[in-house]
C-alpha cells in the first residue's frame, strides 16, 4: 500500500450530510467539501480528505446538510422596501394603482441601494448565493451585488415609457449595452436585458433587445403569460397570443427566460420546447396575485428547463427559496393531480442546478462538484421542528425554511457563519430601512 500525497487547500467543510445535487436524487453521509481559493477541489468521505488533504481552516458541520448554494431566478430587490404594503391584490391593480405610483415617488439612487442591501441580507440569511433582479438603476444593484460578494443577473429594464430611470427605449437601451460592458467577464455580474412585459414593450424594442442579445450574448428575461387577463387583451389586441408575438419577433431561445407562465397551451408548449427557452416559476407570487398556477409537470415532460424565483418581496412575500422550492413542490402535485409530480430532490434541482442553466453557467455553478465555484451553503438540521431525521431532502424541502442556513460561502469567501452575514453591517441597514419605512407611512396616511 503506497502513501498518499497530502494536497495543502484553504478550507475543509466536514458534513454530517450532503447533497451534490449531481447526481440528482443523491444523498451523501459524512463527507469533506475541500475548497481551494474559488474552486471546489473535492468532494470525499471524511477519512479519505484526512489522507489527502491539509487545510488553514476546518469547519465541522456536524447535524448540517451541506449543498450548493440556491439561485433564486427572477426578483425585483428593492421591492423590500415595499414588503407588505399592497397586500390582497390581482396584479393589474396591484401594479397600476400601487406599486407604478408608489416607484414614481420612493425610486431613487439611495432606494435601490438600501432596498436591494435588505433583500441581499434576507437571501443570504436563507441560502441564496445568486440571485436575478429586475428593476431600476441596475448599475448600483451591480455595484452593490459585487461589492457584497454576491453573483447576481443584472437584467436592465426595458419598456415603451418613461420611470425614474430612463426617457424610454433608446435611453434603456443604450444604458443597458453600457451596463453588459462595464461587466463583461466578471465572475459575480452578469449583465442581461430586461423587457418588462409584452404589454409593456412594443415591437420595435424586443427586436432591438435581441439584436442586443446577439450582438454581446447577455441573457433576456421577461415576464410572460402571468395571468389570464394578459393573453386574452393580447389576442384581442394582436390577433395572437404573447408567446407567438414573442417567437416571431425572435425573442425565443436558449438565452431567453420567460418568468411565471401560468397560462400554457400545448402550442406555447411546443414553442417553448423546441426553441429552449428556459421558464422562471414563482409560485408564490402566483398564488398571492391571484395569478394562476404554472402546469411545471407538463413542462418538465417536454424537456423545459424550469427554474425559480420569489418574484419581488412586495408580492410574495419574503425572499426565502427553500419556503419557494416548497410551494413550487406542493402546488405542482395538486395541478399534475399525482403526489409524485415534483419531488423533494426535483424542487432542490429547480432551486439550484436549473437556474445555473438558465444562467448558460451549469459547467461552473449549481452542484457540488470538484472543479465547480464554491458556492456552498449548509443548513443545520438538529431543530426540533426538523426532527426526526430520515431523508434530508425531505427535511429541506417539506419541514425547513431557509432561516436555518448557518454557513454559506460565494466563490470560497464566506458570507454567513454561525447565521450571521459577514458582509452586511445589519444594524445599520436597519436604521436605513426605517427611515424608509418612516416616509412610506407618512404618505400612505396623505
Ligand atoms: C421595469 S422594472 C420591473 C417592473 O416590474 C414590476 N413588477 C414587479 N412584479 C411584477 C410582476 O409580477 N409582474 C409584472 N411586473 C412586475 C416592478 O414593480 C417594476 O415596475
Ligand atoms: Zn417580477
Amino acid at each position: 500500500m503506497t502513501a498518499d500525497t497530502i494536497t495543502a487547500a484553504d478550507i475543509r467543510i466536514n458534513a454530517r450530510w450532503l447533497i451534490p445535487i449531481e447526481p440528482c436524487g443523491v444523498v451523501l453521509e459524512h463527507q469533506a467539501v475541500i475548497i481551494q481559493g474559488c474552486r471546489i477541489a473535492a468532494v470525499l468521505p471524511t477519512a479519505q480528505a484526512d489522507r489527502k488533504f491539509h487545510t488553514r481552516e476546518t469547519i465541522n458541520l456536524p447535524n448540517h446538510v451541506v449543498m450548493p448554494g440556491l439561485i433564486n431566478m427572477h426578483g425585483h430587490a428593492a421591492m423590500s422596501l415595499f414588503r407588505g404594503m399592497a397586500d390582497d391584490l390581482p396584479l393589474m391593480t396591484w401594479l397600476n394603482d400601487h406599486i407604478w405610483p408608489a416607484e414614481g415617488r420612493f425610486v431613487s439612487e439611495q432606494f435601490i441601494a438600501d432596498g436591494t442591501q435588505l433583500a441581499m441580507a434576507e437571501m443570504l440569511r436563507t441560502g441564496t448565493t445568486t440571485f436575478s433582479d429586475m428593476y431600476f438603476f441596475p448599475e448600483i444593484v451591480a455595484q452593490m451585488a459585487h461589492d457584497t460578494g454576491m453573483r447576481a443577473q443584472i437584467c436592465f429594464p426595458l419598456l415603451d415609457f418613461p420611470t425614474v430611470w430612463g426617457a424610454g427605449p433608446d435611453d434603456y437601451l443604450s444604458k443597458g449595452e453600457a451596463l453588459i460592458n462595464a461587466w463583461k467577464g466578471d465572475t459575480y455580474i452578469m449583465p442581461a436585458i430586461g423587457p418588462h412585459a409584452p404589454y409593456t414593450v412594443s415591437d420595435e424594442p424586443l427586436s432591438r433587445a435581441v439584436a442586443l442579445s446577439e450582438k454581446t450574448g447577455a441573457r433576456i428575461q421577461l415576464h410572460l403569460h402571468e395571468t389570464e387577463f394578459e393573453v386574452t387583451e393580447a389576442e384581442e389586441k394582436h390577433g395572437q397570443r404573447p408567446i407567438k408575438r414573442l417567437a416571431k419577433l425572435g425573442v425565443l431561445g436558449v438565452k431567453t427566460q420567460c418568468v411565471h407562465m401560468t397560462q400554457v397551451s400545448d402550442s406555447d408548449i411546443a414553442l417553448l420546447a423546441d426553441s429552449g427557452t428556459h421558464v422562471i416559476h414563482c409560485p408564490e407570487s402566483n398564488l398571492k396575485l391571484a395569478s394562476g398556477l404554472c402546469p411545471v409537470h407538463n413542462l418538465m415532460e417536454r424537456g423545459i428547463n424550469l427554474a425559480i424565483g420569489t418574484d419581488g418581496a412586495a408580492s410574495n412575500n419574503d425572499l426565502d427559496l427553500f419556503g419557494e422550492a416548497r410551494t413550487a413542490a406542493m402546488i405542482a402535485k395538486v395541478v399534475a393531480n399525482d403526489a409524485a409530480a415534483l419531488s423533494a430532490h426535483q424542487a432542490l434541482q429547480m432551486a439550484t442546478l436549473n437556474g445555473a442553466k438558465a444562467l448558460g453557467r451549469e459547467h461552473e455553478l449549481g452542484s457540488l462538484v470538484a472543479g465547480k465555484l464554491a458556492d456552498i451553503i449548509a443548513i443545520d438540521l438538529s431543530d426540533p421542528f426538523i426532527q426526526p431525521v430520515y431523508d434530508p431532502a425531505s427535511h429541506l424541502v417539506y419541514s425547513n425554511h431557509g432561516r436555518a442556513v448557518t454557513h454559506s460561502w460565494i466563490n470560497g469567501v464566506p458570507q454567513v457563519q454561525d447565521g450571521k452575514l459577514t458582509r452586511i453591517d445589519v444594524p445599520d441597514l436597519m436604521l436605513r430601512v426605517e427611515e424608509w419605512a418612516e416616509k412610506i407611512r407618512e404618505q400612505q396616511a396623505v
